[in-house]
């Protein structure tokens, strides 16, 4: 998957710029403040539904403005493994390149989106199509910070590689909405049985997904961690569903929480709660990790999700790496540089300057784009020539 064209309209500093990035290595540089973050922002918005720097309304939409607009045209294969819609299908198609397009108007209380040429009812729906991996200053809170970004990174996952997931999870968050609403109000035993039979009957196959899908992850994590962080070692890693799942169904886990529910006002158990662990067999636990070793687990975490997403999707997400210089030694730099460039990815790169690593870079085109003054342009594109 690469992008062909990004638009940006109103987002932070920018009133409107476009870029034609190429397939391979992108370098985006500019001076402090100059907006090389915002342009990854932009792509990540349309990826995620909201930046990696918080929400729309945090901030996103340029000053004075009601609302920034974003669109992206990428191309993409039509995937060809069980991902795909019409897998298996004698009559599918081979796998051949499409180019897709899609638009976001977002003033931070309203959004409205168009995918190929149709208005789409659910976020979620631009989400699924673009895949983005990011990398950024913030990540390291996959591994450091609290659940809620790992579950996340494992429903991202899900989203894109697994076509039942999308409904899943919007019917597990629908009944939990529900579910606490009826807590808050003090509902009956009888309203709340309902929601409780929904939650269990989407929760547990969702679960189920879940773990799946850390266990297919977990080759990918072993080898880019004894490839980035070599010396902490993998030991296992580890789901933690959100309830004491190897005594209880989540039905009567949900049962069993209902009183302390009711008094607190909202659902304690269940996958809405769930977790997952790294445990290192040369640290006593992730706080022995240095900080420079917690990123490099977090970029281990999100690659590996990126090759995972390849291995069954035919092709790699785009990958954003953004202000790589200050968060890698130039080793580490060039390592992750080299392998996501072999393996054909599109990736972003943005810092003050060109990164040390890309000095004398020669592992394939460098296109380069300067941004300055709330513009961005295009300069030469460097290294050997595309083939
Ligand atoms: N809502 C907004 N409206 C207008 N300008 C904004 C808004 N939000 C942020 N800005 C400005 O837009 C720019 C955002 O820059 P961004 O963080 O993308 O820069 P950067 O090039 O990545 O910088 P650095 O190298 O310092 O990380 C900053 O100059 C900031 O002051």
């Amino acid at each position: 998957m690469h992008v062909t064209r990004l638009d940006l309209r109103q987002l932070r500093r920018f009133d409107e710029v476009t870029l034609a990035p190429g397939s391979g290595l992108n370098l985006i540089t500019g001076d402090n403040g100059a907006g090389k973050t915002s342009v990854l922002e932009g792509l990540h918005l349309m990826a995620y539904g909201r930046s990696f720097r918080g929400r729309v309304r945090d901030g996103l939409v340029r000053a004075g403005h009601p609302a920034l607009e974003v669109f992206v045209q990428w191309q993409e294969r039509v995937p060809a493994g069980p991902g795909r819609v019409d897998a298996g299908r004698a009559d599918a198609p081979a796998a051949a390149p499409r180019l897709r397009k899609a638009g976001l108007r977002h003033s931070g209380q309203g959004w409205s989106g168009r995918l190929d040429g149709n208005a789409v009812a659910h976020l979620g729906e631009l989400c699924a199509a673009l895949a983005v991996v990011s990398f950024d200053p913030g990540s390291h809170i996959l591994v450091s910070g609290g659940g809620e970004p790992r579950r996340r990174f494992l429903d991202w996952g899900l989203f894109h590689v697994e076509q039942d997931f999308l409904g899943l999870w919007r019917r597990y968050s629908r009944a939990l909405r529900q579910r606490n609403a009826l807590l808050k109000s003090r509902a009956s035993g009888g309203q709340l049985d309902a929601w409780d039979h929904e939650l269990a009957e989407a929760g547990e196959p969702l679960t189920r997904a879940r773990e799946a899908y850390l266990d297919a992850l977990a080759p990918h994590y072993t080898a880019l961690l004894a490839d980035l962080v070599p010396g902490v070692g993998l030991g296992s890693l580890r789901y933690a569903p959100g309830w004491r799942r190897d005594e209880m169904s989540l039905a009567d886990a949900l049962l069993l929480n209902r009183d302390r529910d009711l008094a607190s006002g909202h659902t304690s158990a269940g996958p809405h709660r769930a977790d997952w662990a790294l445990a290192f067999a040369g640290l006593p636990g992730r706080e022995a990790l240095s900080r420079g070793q917690a990123k490099l687990t977090a970029l281990a975490a999100l690659l590996a999700q990126a090759e995972h997403y390849a291995a069954q999707r035919g092709e790699w997400p785009v990958v954003a790496l953004d202000d790589l210089a200050s968060e890698l030694d130039r080793s580490h730099q060039r390592r992750v540089l080299e392998r996501l460039l072999a393996s054909g990815a599109q990736v972003f790169v943005t810092g003050t300057e060109a990164p040390p690593a890309l000095t004398g870079w020669d592992a394939g085109p460098m296109h380069v784009f300067h941004v300055k003054h709330g513009t961005v342009e295009a300069g030469d594109t460097a290294g050997p020539a595309v083939p």
